[in-house]
């Protein structure tokens, strides 16, 4: 891998505070590139469609809510058709990867990619890059037509396969030259986008004609400034299956408890959104909140109260809560131990002392089940978006850019402002309280900790990072009376 310094932001200033963040285009380090018009014009599609072609002016608002006195902020280009295009059709090679772990919806970006050059652009030269990075240079190369790729959109998974690691950048880069790829589109999570700014980097230095567009993908919903990352509702939808069953078991037993583990590596976005729209959820556990297990006001305690007023409960936890193992993924994520397993273990060896009640315990762990499902209707509307918005980029010599929804509107994002940091749960934010007033749990956190950083937004959160680093190097999980 190499090291992530990158061009310099291409910022424009405007009035009010005004600030573009824009992508970099083919032209600032090709200049003498010819235009051509944008064949979107003639299709019969379009163009009957009034303001098709987007103003070059347009550009998107970071942070929707303003202060009437504030400064406008940070602004992306917006995405669309350009009336001028910087390939001709028949010049185009393109190839589409797929990176990093599953998630709904891949398939469906992979065929509207493939449909979206074809019928929009009349590109007939696409191939898919088989395994994830290192197919570039380990594989061959499969070609893609829209009928090829009719029907994938109800198959979960992705066609193409994915990978873990094999980033390895100027074979990359050779392998894209040799076959003379002159459009790269990169699918994956932040790791990926990580990859596919060093492609563009290296790219632009060895001075080639051709575009990296990356789309953000993962199940975590990770990934900072866009809205949301696609396949999450679905995911969402389907652990909801696994939570009415832990209900159904739960409340069938005496004393029955339903546990549940949901995916979330760092974020518990999945965790929080599946027990909120399911309402059966008595406790929702994630990376982000601290809690503590014994004692007065603990989770243990919590449970017992629970049981006694109600007779079952169901708990919803985030895998992220758990510790981490001393190994790597051939990423460099830290491979994560279970951590359902091992609170069942503990709420098991709880009742199991003299005087607590008999409790009937069942865990449930649909972790790969939510990812490895087809997208659902609205994801695969949300896909399609996404698909195309990249493919007009790319035509229109947009490049290093990661596509995406920001209040609403689908914009070309600089690869630094997706990677530089991850979304996570703000504990202090509105969303996290509606969780809590909905499955009325406690908050299991001293009440020094809130007094201490009262106002701050995010400090709570680094507060808490800081303290398990310190103090409690088991993780998110604090020890007794903390
Ligand atoms: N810092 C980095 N620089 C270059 N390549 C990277 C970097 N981090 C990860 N990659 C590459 O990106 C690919 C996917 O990374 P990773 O396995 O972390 O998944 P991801 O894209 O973050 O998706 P997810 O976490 O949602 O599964 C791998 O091939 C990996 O080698
Ligand atoms: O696919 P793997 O390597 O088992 O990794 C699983 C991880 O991938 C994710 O689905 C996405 O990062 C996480 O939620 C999960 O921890
Ligand atoms: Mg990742």
């Amino acid at each position: 891998m190499g090291s992530l310094g990158g061009t310099l932001p291409k910022l424009v200033h405007g009035d009010c505070g005004y600030v573009l963040d824009d992508v970099p285009h083919l032209t600032d380090y090709l200049p003498d590139l010819h235009t051509h018009s944008n064949p979107l014009q003639n299709n019969p599609s379009y163009s009957v469609t009034k303001q098709y072609f987007v103003d070059d002016d347009d550009t998107v608002v970071q942070k929707a809510v303003q202060h009437k006195d504030g400064e406008r902020g940070i602004h992306f280009r917006r995405q669309g058709p350009r009336q001028k295009v910087y390939f001709v059709p028949d010049e185009v090679k393109a190839c589409i990867v797929t990176c990093g772990g599953l998630c709904p919806g891949l398939n469906t970006v992979i065929r509207e990619l493939v449909c979206g050059l074809d019928y929009m652009y009349g590109v007939k030269h696409i191939v898919g890059i088989e395994g994830g990075y290192k197919g570039f240079y380990a594989r061959n190369t499969i070609n893609l037509t829209p009928k090829s790729v009719n029907h994938i959109h109800k198959r979960g998974g992705t066609i193409l396969g994915t990978s873990r690691g094999g980033h390895i950048t100027s074979k990359i880069v050779d392998s894209i030259q040799d076959r003379g790829i002159n459009q790269v589109y990169i699918i994956g999570g932040d790791g990926t986008q990580k990859g596919a700014s060093l492609i563009y980097e290296e790219i632009r230095r060895r001075g080639l004609k051709a575009i990296v567009a990356g789309i953000p993908k993962t199940i975590d919903n990770d990934i900072p400034i866009i809205d949301k990352s696609f396949g999450f509702d679905t995911a969402v939808e389907e652990a909801q299956r696994a939570i009415n069953a832990a209900h159904v078991e739960a409340e069938s037993a005496e004393n029955g408890i339903g546990l549940v583990k949901l995916m979330g590596r760092h974020s518990g976005f999945i965790a929080m959104y599946a027990s909120l729209a399911n309402r059966d959820v008595d406790c929702c556990l994630i990376p982000e909140s601290p809690f503590y297990l014994e004692g007065q006001g603990g989770l243990l305690e919590f449970i017992e109260k629970r049981l006694k007023d109600n007779g079952h409960m169901v708990i919803v936890i985030a895998e992220g809560i758990a510790d981490t193992m001393d190994a790597i993924d051939p990423s460099g994520n830290k491979v994560l131990k279970d951590a359902g397993l091992w609170m069942a273990q503990r709420i098991k060896d709880h009742f199991a002392q003299p005087n607590k009640m008999n409790i009937n315990l069942k865990y449930i762990d649909p972790t790969y089940m939510i990812r490895a499902i087809p997208s659902n209707a609205s994801d695969n509307v949300y896909c399609t978006l996404l698909a195309q918005s990249a493919v007009h980029g790319a035509m229109a010599g947009f490049t290093g850019f990661t596509v995406g929804p920001v209040n609403g509107r689908f914009c070309y994002i600089p690869f630094r402002h997706i990677t530089e940091k991850r979304n996570r749960v703000v504990i202090t934010d509105r969303m996290w309280a509606r969780l809590l007033s909905s499955t009325n749990q406690p908050s299991f956190m001293r009440p020094k900790v809130n007094t201490e950083v009262d106002q701050e937004e995010h400090s709570i959160d680094l507060l808490i990072e800081k303290t398990h680093m310190d103090e409690h190097p088991v993780g998110k999980i604090m020890a007794n009376g903390y």
